[in-house]
């Protein structure tokens, strides 16, 4: 072989034999790499695994820390001797105070030992006072954060009649205006750069402030915290310096979303506790949840805040719900004869849903006599200030107002509250309706219900959330008094139960003077409503929903279609007669379907469904649940005593008309219907559960909550096939045979 081939071949074992080295290096690299890879995803998921199971001890650490903390705070003795109590005791001789009222004095302890406090008190219980007083005592600055102006220049009109300096900063004061109030209530150098004053917690000798530094309140709006740099950067000087002694956020509830009365610039006062944090807050509220609590709590980044819940129970109004008549005329005609006779030469406030109707009502009301002005939000300041100045002053009988006139109306001789639709939920009733009986005198609150208010209202909250649908439900359910055949069916502890609280037990004296249902119930007045079996008419509603969501499940239809169409064109495949459908239709009237049509939303066998149509929000309805309502022996629905009467005469007819012998058996007939005895008819109430779930780290001093739930009686009873009866679309009307199964 030629020595170049032998180099050649060497050469090339030699190539050779340095790949596969190089191969078995790459090869080996590799597994490592996969091993490592391995390694590191296995590290990766534990790492995962750990921190979930960290941030989950963490929380309940922090779970149970507040939980003791809370129950040190219930524990603790609020109302022992304090260094305050002297200088406290002068302040409540200036203002004329003899005697505090529930809570009065624990939350003003609490928040003059420099403690974070939540107090949720009942509409009228004195809350301004608790700040007013706090303000005396500590000297210095309170800010006060407040949702209006009008309550905020009542609040300042008090307490300058206390000669306690107060200003309301807001954006309607000239610069001139403004500029005064800066330079004297949070001015730039001025007293704060004189004082020597460390910040000293509650077992402090001395007030934070000195003696010689003068008490001021100072109202602001929660756009100008959200917006304004120079008072932002103005209160942090005053904190700097240990002149700002309180930070209050009156209608505290407005900072959460879950809250009825959400305003976004509530979110933003966070703000204030990052700049300031050692500065106590003391936030206040009639209307909270226990969800809404926490809520509000986080929102204002409050620690480990006290928090004081009173009664809710308002025990000197009534509560009361009246038929409302189906056109707007007929309601005024209504109102104006109660308030001629019933509320003669009486206080009060008409609430109304829409500027128009505030608008509509005013004029009609004044025109037939009586002493009425409407206020809403799109009328000019000074008219609405003329408006609400005559009627505190009493030389205005009635307003009729939207929800504009709500927060911070402090008449005390206020005899009556009507909703002439119903409130958007159970707590924005509380508070609308308890603006009434503030001087501790009976009062009523009364709404006015109608079926067809329901979807109008649903459509009108669905924009808000699935949440405020649900608030909605438990408005719509207080109205209608669903439930009825509850022995403890009673409005105020409906209202007690939206905010986890339960009414006191009433006397049986006491039970004529709590609600319509109580009353009625130990016989001071009589019933408006009955609860009664309407399985023959709503089976056959539900049947035609459920047939009509089969065959159009693109087709959308409203609860006033289907109650207006049923009856309509029917022809029976179930041996229903046509005429015996149409002739129940014919006797009973459309409010009575549109109410038995929302209660079986209600009871979850048909559920809404909202759309944006081209100008506004709509409600639809489809079907839920209906087999479950569907195998329910008896379908209950509470009517007014009158629909109630005109249905079951219309039953009687039917069965009177109808000969026995080929005619299918309605549902519902096996049992006995005499009048009397659906009127008359009685409920065990043995679905009513009572549950103690009361936190006892809330300091309160209202019993046990309870929650109420009815069960399906799981009997089961046949479906009745029936006819569709309506198309979706009039116009374009479909042939009947399409229809027909
Ligand atoms: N301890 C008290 N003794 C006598 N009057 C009081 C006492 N506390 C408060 N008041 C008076 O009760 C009225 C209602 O008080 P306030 O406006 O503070 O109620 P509120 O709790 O803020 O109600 P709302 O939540 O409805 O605004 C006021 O006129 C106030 O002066």
């Amino acid at each position: 072989m030629p020595a170049d081939d032998r180099h050649r071949d060497e050469r090339s074992s030699h190539h050779r034999a340095g790949a596969v080295e190089h191969d078995e290096l790459v090869a080996r690299l590799s597994q490592r790499v996969v091993h490592k890879r391995r390694q590191v995803a296995d590290a990766h998921r534990r790492l995962t695994r750990l921190s979930s199971e960290l941030a989950s001890l963490e929380k309940r650490l922090a779970d149970r820390q507040k939980l003791l903390k809370r129950r040190a705070d219930a524990a603790f003795n609020w109302l022992k001797p304090c260094p305050w109590d002297r200088r406290l005791k002068q302040a409540t001789d200036a203002f004329g105070i003899s005697s505090f009222r529930p809570l009065q004095p624990h939350a003003l302890n609490a928040t003059l030992m420099a403690r974070d406090v939540f107090a949720i008190l009942p509409t009228g219980a004195g809350k301004s006072l608790i700040y007013q007083l706090a303000a005396v005592v500590d000297a210095g600055l309170t800010l006060v954060v407040s949702p209006l102006l009008s309550l905020s220049m009542d609040q300042r009109a008090a307490l300058r009649g206390y000669h306690i300096r107060a200003e309301c900063l807001h954006s309607e004061i000239t610069k001139q205006q403004q500029k005064a109030i800066y330079s004297h209530f949070i001015p730039s150098d001025a007293f704060a750069a004189s004082s020597k004053h460390p910040r000293k917690k509650w077992s402090r000798e001395q007030p934070w402030c000195p003696d010689d530094v003068e008490p001021l309140v100072l109202f602001v709006t929660p756009e100008q915290v959200a917006r304004s740099k120079r008072l932002l950067s103005r209160l942090e000087i005053l904190y700097e310096n240990g002149h700002l002694s309180r930070i209050c956020i009156d209608e505290a509830h407005c900072c959460s979303s879950w809250g009825h009365d959400f305003r976004h610039d509530y979110r933003k006062l966070a703000i204030l506790r990052r700049q300031c944090p050692s500065t106590p807050i003391l936030a206040l509220t009639a209307t909270c949840d226990p969800n809404t609590v926490e809520d509000v709590c986080n929102v204002l980044e409050m620690k480990h805040p006290v928090i004081f819940r009173g009664s809710i129970d308002r025990p000197n109004l009534f509560y009361e719900v009246r038929q409302k008549a189906d056109t707007d005329k007929v309601v005024i005609q209504d109102i104006a004869s109660w308030l001629k006779t019933e509320f003669k030469g009486q206080c009060g406030i008409i609430y109304v849903l829409s500027r128009k109707e505030a608008h509509t009502y005013a004029t009609q009301l004044a025109q037939l006599g009586t002493d009425t002005d409407c206020y809403h939000s799109d009328m000019d300041i000074t008219h609405r200030n003329a408006v609400h100045r005559q009627w505190s002053d009493n030389k205005l009988q009635v307003v009729v107002a939207t929800i504009a006139f709500g927060l911070g109306i402090d008449h005390p001789h206020v005899r009556f509250i009507i909703h002439a639709t119903i409130a958007t939920s159970l707590e924005a009733y509380y508070q609308e309706s308890g603006r009434a009986g503030r001087d501790g005198l009976p009062a009523k609150c009364i709404v006015l219900q109608k079926p067809k208010d329901f979807a109008r209202m649903s459509a009108f909250v669905a924009d808000k959330g699935q949440s405020r649908i649900r608030k909605l439900y438990a408005m719509y359910e207080y109205a209608c008094s669903r439930g009825l055949h509850s022995r403890h069916l009673c409005r105020r502890q409906l209202i007690a139960k939206a905010f986890g609280d339960t009414a006191p037990n009433r006397t049986q004296e006491q039970l004529a003077t709590c609600c319509d249902l109580c009353a009625a119930r130990c016989g001071a007045v009589e019933s408006s409503v009955v609860s009664i079996d309407v399985s023959y008419i709503a089976r056959d509603l539900l049947s035609m929903i459920e047939l009509y969501v089969e065959q159009y499940p693109d087709k959308k239809t409203t609860i006033l279609k289907f109650a207006t169409d049923w009856g309509k064109n029917s022809k029976s495949k179930a041996q229903r007669s046509k005429s015996d459908r149409s002739s129940m239709a014919k006797l009973v009237d459309v409010n009575t379907r549109v109410e038995i049509l929302v209660q079986l939303v209600l009871s979850g066998a048909l559920q809404e469904t909202h759309r944006h149509s081209s100008y506004s929000m709509q409600a639809y309805v489809t079907t839920n649940d209906v087999q479950a309502a569907l195998r329910r022996r008896s379908i209950d629905v509470t009517l007014w005593k009158k629909d109630a009467e005109r249905l079951l005469a219309a039953k009687s007819y039917l069965k009177t008309e109808r000969s026995d012998e080929g005619m299918e058996k309605l549902p519902g007939d096996d049992k006995e219907l005499s009048m009397v005895d659906m009127l008359m008819k009685k409920h065990d109430d043995s679905e009513v559960v009572v549950i103690d779930d009361s936190d006892e780290s809330i300091i309160d001093g209202s019993g046990t909550n309870f929650l109420e739930h009815s069960g399906d009686s799981g009997n089961r009873s046949p479906r009745v096939d029936c006819q569709l009866d309506i198309a979706p679309n009039k116009g374009k009307k479909r042939k009947r045979n399409d229809l027909e199964r």
